[in-house]
C-alpha cells in the first residue's frame, strides 16, 4: 500500500533522496574516532616513555654522582690520612714546636730550624719525592726552607680565608684550586692554578703548632676523580665552587677554548664560571649577556644557594648554553659542589626515535586514512552526482514517467505522470483499470515490454510499459501521441472515403460488407443491399458537361448518405455513378421503403436532364435485395443479387425499385457484375 502517491501527492523527489550529507560526517566520524582514539593512545605512550626514560636518565646521573661524590671522599681521605700521619711525627713535633718565633727567624735565609724541619720532612717523605710539601706556622710562615711556601700560604688565606680559619682550628682541610698570583712586575704568562691538602701539627698538649700542607695538581688526580663517573658520550662530571666557578678540567676543554669561554692556553679550572649564556655556544649562536652578568645555571643556583642535592629531569641549559638534564649535590666540609649532567637530547635520543617514529607512522596513518576517506567520500560524491543527474531523466522529463511495483503498485510518479494518478490507481495507489492490471500483470510474467494508452482532456498519451530485469519494477514513458493518432485518423478517413462525394469508397464497402456479414450470421439478423444508378448519365456528361456530372453525382450522394441513417448502415460509391448502401439489422419492409424513399428523393432534386430517355429531371434505378447472412451464402452473392435487381429496374423502364430474393446457389450464375447495363 502506498497512500502517499496520489493525484494530490507531493511526491518527494528523486534528486533530494541522494542529499546524505550526514551519511558523509558519519564516516568521516568513524574513520576519525578510532585515529583520534590512536593519537591519544600515542600521546599517552610516548609521554609516559619520556617521563619514564627522564626518570632513569636521572636516576642513572644520581649513581654516577654518588659514586664521583665516594670517589672524591676517598681521594680526600687518602690525602688527609697521608698528611695526619706525618704531622704526627712525634720528631717532626719536637721541630717544629722548638722553631722560634716568627719574628725571630730570618726572613732571606733559611734558618738552622727550617733546615731541620725540611731534612726531617725528606726523610719522612722518600718515597714521596713528587711531591710537594710545606709547613706554615700560624702566622703563616714558611718552616721549611723555601721562602714561596710562605707566599703561598698567604696566597691561600687570601683567596680561602674560611679554609684556613678551618685549618688553624684543628680541621684537616683540603683547599680546593686557587689562583696562582704572579708577582707585579713578572712577565709570567698563564699560571697554573693550584690545590692543596692541609693538616694542623699540634704539640703534646694539643695546641697547634703550626700546618702541614701538600700541594697538589687540580689538573691530575682531582680532575680524574671527577672523570671517574659520567654517562653517555655527551655526559660530564665535574666540581666547582662557591663563586660558580669550575675546579675540574672540563672533558670539553677543546670545545671550550673554540666557543671562547677559556683562553687559548687556559684549561677550565678557576676559569669557567658555571654561568648561563642563554643561548647555546656550541652553536655559535651569540649571547646577549656578558658574562659576569650571566646567571648561575639552574644547578649551580640550586646547589650554591641552597647547598643541597638536586636534580632536574627537565632540561636546563648549562655553562656552554646546551640543554642538559643534570643532578648535583654541595659537600659542605670539602666546600666544593659536584655536578654530573648529559645533553637532553642525548639522553632523551630514545624517547625521540620513538616519538618521531611514532609521529611519522600517526601522520602517515592520518595520510592513508584521510586520503582513503576522500577518494572513498569523491567517489560517493560523484556516483551520487550521477545518480541525480540520472534522477533527473524522469523528474525534470516534460513527459510522463512512471515506475510500476509488483504487486501492481504506483510506485513513482513524476510531476506530468500525476494527473494520470486518478484515472490508473486508486486512493491507495493501486493499479485500478482492468486492462493496465492485466497488460502489468502479464509484463510480470513474461518480462516482454507493452504499451497503454490514456485519453484525458482530449489529449492522448501512448505509455510504454517496459520491465527493468530482476528488478520487480516497470517503466513507463509516457508520449503524447495526439497529433498522431489525428494524423492517423485523418489518413485513415482518407483511405476510406470518396474523394468527389466524401461517401465510404468500394474498398471499405467490401471489407464493411464482408464484416457485417460475418457478424450478422451471428446474431440471426438480416442484411439489406441497395444497388443504385443514375440513369443516362453518360448523356448527362455529354450534355452537360464532365463538371456538371460531378456536381450532380454530389448531389445524389448526399441523398443516398442520408439514406444510411442508423449505426451499422454504409453508404459508398462503388464505382462512377453507382452508389451502394449497406443496412444492417433490417427487415425488408424497411429496406423497400428506405429504397423506395431514396429513389423518390434524387427525384425531388429535380436537376434536370434534357437528354435523359425517362424523366426530364435525372433520376436512379434501385436493385435491392434482403437477406439472412448464412453460411451457405456469401456477400458476393449478396452483391449479385442487388445487381441483378437493378438490372431489372433498368430494363423495366428505370427510375424505380427492384427487389431480389437470395436463395442458396443451385446452379452457377451466369452473370457478372455490371450485368445490370442494358445492351
Ligand atoms: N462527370 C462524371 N461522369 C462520370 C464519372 N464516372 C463515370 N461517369 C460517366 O458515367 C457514364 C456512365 O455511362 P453508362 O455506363 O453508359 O450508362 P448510362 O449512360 O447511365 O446508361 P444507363 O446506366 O443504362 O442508364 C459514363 O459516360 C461515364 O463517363 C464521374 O466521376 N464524373
Amino acid at each position: 500500500m502506498n497512500a502517499a502517491i496520489g493525484p494530490q501527492a507531493n511526491q518527494p523527489s528523486l534528486l533530494k533522496a541522494g542529499r546524505t550529507w550526514w551519511r558523509d560526517a558519519m564516516a568521516g566520524a568513524l574513520v576519525a574516532f578510532p585515529l583520534v582514539a590512536v593519537a591519544v593512545l600515542g600521546i599517552v605512550i610516548v609521554t609516559r616513555v619520556e617521563s619514564t626514560l627522564r626518570q632513569q636518565v636521572i636516576q642513572s646521573l644520581e649513581t654516577t654522582l654518588r659514586a664521583s661524590h665516594e670517589a672524591l671522599r676517598i681521594w680526600a681521605n687518602e690525602r688527609q690520612q697521608q698528611l695526619r700521619h706525618i704531622a704526627g711525627n712525634r720528631e717532626l713535633r719536637a721541630l717544629v714546636g722548638s722553631a722560634p718565633d716568627a719574628s725571630k727567624r730570618p726572613l732571606h735565609r733559611a734558618a738552622p730550624t727550617s733546615l731541620a724541619i725540611s731534612a726531617h720532612l725528606d726523610k719522612l717523605l722518600s718515597g714521596n719525592g713528587a711531591w710537594h710539601y710545606f709547613i706554615i706556622d700560624t702566622t703563616l710562615r714558611g718552616l721549611t726552607s723555601k721562602e714561596k711556601d710562605a707566599t703561598t700560604a698567604r696566597l691561600i688565606a687570601r683567596q680561602r680565608p674560611d679554609l684556613m680559619n678551618r685549618l688553624f682550628a684543628g680541621e684537616a682541610v683540603l683547599i680546593p684550586p686557587i689562583k696562582a698570583e704572579s708577582k707585579p712586575g713578572t712577565h709570567s704568562t698563564v699560571l697554573r692554578p693550584a690545590m692543596f691538602a692541609a693538616t694542623p701539627i699540634t704539640s703534646a698538649n694539643g695546641s697547634i703548632l703550626a700546618a702541614l700542607m701538600i700541594r697538589i695538581d687540580p689538573l691530575l688526580s682531582f680532575s680524574e676523580v671527577a672523570h671517574v663517573g659520567r654517562i653517555g658520550a655527551s655526559g660530564e662530571t665535574y666540581f666547582f665552587d662557591r663563586e660558580t666557578r669550575m675546579l675540574t678540567a672540563s672533558r670539553f676543554t677543546d670545545q671550550l677554548r673554540r666557543i671562547g669561554l677559556i683562553p687559548k692556553d687556559a684549561s677550565s679550572i678557576l676559569t669557567v664560571s658555571i654561568r648561563n649564556p642563554g643561548v647555546d655556544l656550541t652553536r655559535g649562536e651569540v649571547p646577549t649577556v656578558p658574562i659576569e652578568q650571566r646567571p648561575p645555571t639552574l644547578m649551580a643556583r640550586s646547589a650554591i644557594v641552597q647547598q643541597a642535592a638536586g636534580h632536574s629531569a627537565i632540561g636546563y641549559r648549562d655553562y656552554r648554553g646546551v640543554w642538559v638534564l643534570g643532578a648535583w649535590l654541595w659537600d659542605k666540609p670539602l666546600g666544593i659542589g659536584l655536578a654530573t649532567e648529559i645533553d637532553e637530547n642525548e639522553a632523551l635520543a630514545a624517547y625521540h626515535t620513538t616519538r618521531d617514529l611514532f609521529m611519522g607512522a600517526l601522520a602517515l596513518t592520518v595520510i592513508i586514512a584521510g586520503t582513503t576517506l576522500f577518494g572513498l567520500l569523491t567517489l560517493r560524491w560523484k556516483t551520487e552526482q550521477r545518480i541525480r543527474t540520472l534522477a533527473m531523466f524522469p523528474d525534470k522529463n516534460p513527459m510522463p514517467v512512471l515506475r510500476i511495483d509488483n504487486p501492481l503498485t504506483v510506485g513513482y510518479a513524476n510531476g506530468p505522470a500525476r494527473r494520470f494518478l486518478g484515472l490508473i490507481q486508486d486512493a491507495d495507489g493501486i493499479l485500478a483499470p482492468p486492462e493496465w492490471r492485466a497488460v502489468v500483470t502479464r509484463i510480470f510474467k513474461d518480462g516482454r515490454h507493452r504499451s497503454l494508452e490514456i485519453e484525458q482532456d482530449g489529449a492522448i498519451y501512448s505509455f510504454v510499459l517496459t520491465p527493468i530485469p530482476e528488478s520487480g519494477i516497470i517503466y513507463a514513458y509516457g508520449q503524447d501521441v495526439t497529433q498522431q493518432k489525428w494524423a492517423e485518423g485523418y489518413l485513415r478517413e482518407l483511405s476510406i472515403r470518396d474523394s468527389l462525394t466524401g461517401l465510404a469508397n468500394r474498398r471499405h464497402f467490401d471489407e464493411f460488407l464482408d464484416q457485417q456479414w460475418r457478424q450478422l450470421m451471428r446474431s440471426n439478423a438480416r442484411i439489406a443491399l441497395l444497388f443504385i444508378d443514375i440513369d443516362h448519365f453518360k448523356g448527362y456528361n455529354d450534355r452537360y458537361g464532365h463538371q456538371a456530372g460531378d456536381a450532380c453525382l454530389k448531389k445524389i450522394a448526399a441523398v443516398i448518405a442520408g439514406a444510411a441513417r442508423r449505426a451499422g448502415d454504409l453508404a459508398a460509391r462503388y464505382g462512377g455513378e453507382e452508389f451502394v448502401v449497406v443496412l444492417a439489422q433490417v427487415e425488408r419492409p424497411y429496406a423497400q421503403d428506405t429504397a423506395e424513399t431514396l429513389r423518390r428523393a434524387v427525384e425531388n432534386l429535380a436537376i434536370p436532364h434534357q437528354d435523359s430517355k425517362t424523366a426530364s429531371y435525372v433520376t436512379v434505378s434501385i436493385g435491392l435485395v434482403c437477406a439472412k447472412p448464412d453460411a451457405a451464402l456469401s456477400a458476393s452473392r449478396l452483391l449479385e443479387a442487388a445487381d441483378k435487381a437493378l438490372y431489372r429496374a433498368k430494363s423495366r423502364g428505370r427510375n424505380r425499385v427492384e427487389f431480389a430474393t437470395l436463395k442458396p446457389p443451385q446452379v452457377a450464375s451466369p452473370q457478372t457484375r455490371k450485368s445490370h447495363k442494358l445492351k
